[in-house]
C-alpha cells in the first residue's frame, strides 16, 4: 500500500483579478481565505504585485541591520513583549530578532531607523516602509475578505481604524553539533494575524489537523497568511490560529525571515452578534488585546493548554 500524500497549505492567488469588488472571483477568493483559515489556520498567499525587487531589497535591509554591533540592537526596547530586540536568550539560542512598530507609518519607521544609525539610513527607511505598507496592504484585503464573507463588515471597521502592524526581522543560524534545531518551539501567534516571509532557506512548518508537520517551501512572491489567537476570539471560535514552528538543519545556511504582526489597540475585540446562534453559542467575552498579552506571561498564563480560553473564554 502506497503512502498517503503529503499534506500542502492551500495556495490563493491575490491578483488584481481576485480582488475587484463584487466580482465572482473575489467571492470564490474569499471563500477559500476563510476555508483556509478555518481548517489550517493559515494559507500561502500570491502577491503579483510584489516585486523581485523589494524583496531582494528587504532582505538586504535585514542582513545589515543584523550586521550592527549587538549594542546597537539592544536600543530597540518595547514595553511590550516580544516587541523589541530579543536574542542571545540561552532557551532560543538560533533566533535573533527585532521588533519596528507601527511600521507602516512613516513615524514609526523613522524612529526604529534613528535609534538604530543617529545620522540616518535612507534606504533602510524606505525600504522597510515600503515593506510594511503592502503586506499592511494584503491583511487588509484578506480581513476584509473575511469581514464580507461572514457578514460582518462593520465590526472589522471598527477593527480596522485601531490596527497597528509591527515589523520583525528575524534571522536564525544552523545549530552547532548537539544543539537543539528548534528555532522556535512550537506555538500559536498572539497577534490577531500575522504574515510571514522567508528568504530562501526553508524552516517554517505549520502543523495540519492530523498532527501532520506541513513544510513551508520559500519563494519570492509567497507570504504566510496566518491567524492568532485574537482571530479565533473574534470569530467565535470559527477561525483556528495556526500552530507553527521553525525547525533549522545542521550545516544550514544563516535563514532570515520577516513577520508583520497585527495588534488591536484601544478597543475591545468582542464576537459580533452575527456570529452567535443557537448553533455557535458565545464562546469568548470581549477582552484587550495587549492585557491578553500580558496574561500570557504570568504564572496562570504560561501554564495554559489554552490560553484565550482560560483567559476569556465563556
Ligand atoms: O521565522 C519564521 O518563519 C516564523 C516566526 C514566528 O513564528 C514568530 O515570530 O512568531
Ligand atoms: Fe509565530
Amino acid at each position: 500500500m502506497g503512502s498517503l500524500p503529503k499534506q500542502t497549505l492551500p495556495i490563493i492567488n491575490f491578483c488584481a483579478k481576485n480582488l475587484e469588488a463584487g466580482s465572482s472571483s473575489r467571492l470564490s477568493t474569499s471563500k477559500a481565505v476563510v476555508r483556509a483559515l478555518e481548517e489550517y489556520g493559515c494559507f500561502i498567499a500570491t502577491c503579483t504585485n510584489f516585486s523581485s525587487d523589494l524583496h531582494e531589497a528587504i532582505f538586504r535591509a535585514s542582513e545589515e541591520m543584523f550586521a550592527l554591533p549587538t549594542h546597537v540592537k539592544t536600543l530597540n526596547t518595547s514595553d511590550k513583549p516580544s516587541h523589541g530586540y530579543v536574542g542571545q536568550d540561552p532557551l532560543k539560542p538560533l533566533c535573533e530578532g527585532l521588533g519596528i512598530e507601527d511600521a507602516t507609518t512613516e513615524e514609526g519607521v523613522q524612529r526604529f531607523t534613528t535609534l538604530l544609525w543617529p545620522s540616518g539610513n535612507d534606504n533602510f527607511r524606505e525600504t522597510v516602509l515600503e515593506y510594511s505598507k503592502v503586506v499592511g496592504g494584503l491583511d487588509e484585503e484578506v480581513m476584509r475578505m473575511v469581514s464580507e464573507v461572514y457578514g460582518i463588515t462593520n465590526s472589522y471597521e471598527s477593527l480596522h481604524e485601531a490596527t497597528s502592524y509591527l515589523l520583525r526581522l528575524i534571522k536564525y543560524r544552523a545549530p552547532v553539533k548537539d544543539e537543539t534545531r528548534s528555532g522556535i518551539v512550537p506555538h500559536t501567534d498572539k497577534s490577531f494575524m500575522t504574515i510571514l516571509h522567508q528568504r530562501h532557506v526553508k524552516g517554517l512548518e505549520i502543523m495540519a489537523k492530523n498532527g501532520e508537520w506541513i513544510v513551508v517551501d520559500p519563494s519570492p512572491g509567497a507570504f504566510v497568511v496566518m491567524a492568532g489567537d485574537p482571530c479565533m476570539g473574534w470569530t467565535n471560535g470559527r477561525i483556528r490560529p495556526s500552530y507553527h514552528r521553525v525547525i533549522m538543519e545542521h550545516g544550514s545556511e544563516v535563514r532570515y525571515s520577516l513577520g508583520v504582526f497585527t495588534f488591536i489597540k484601544d478597543v475591545e475585540i468582542r464576537v459580533p452578534e452575527e456570529l452567535v446562534d443557537e448553533d455557535h453559542p458565545l464562546q469568548f467575552k470581549p477582552f484587550d488585546h495587549f492585557k491578553y498579552i500580558h496574561f500570557i506571561y504570568t504564572e496562570e498564563g504560561t501554564r495554559s493548554k489554552f490560553q484565550l480560553r482560560d483567559y476569556c473564554g465563556i
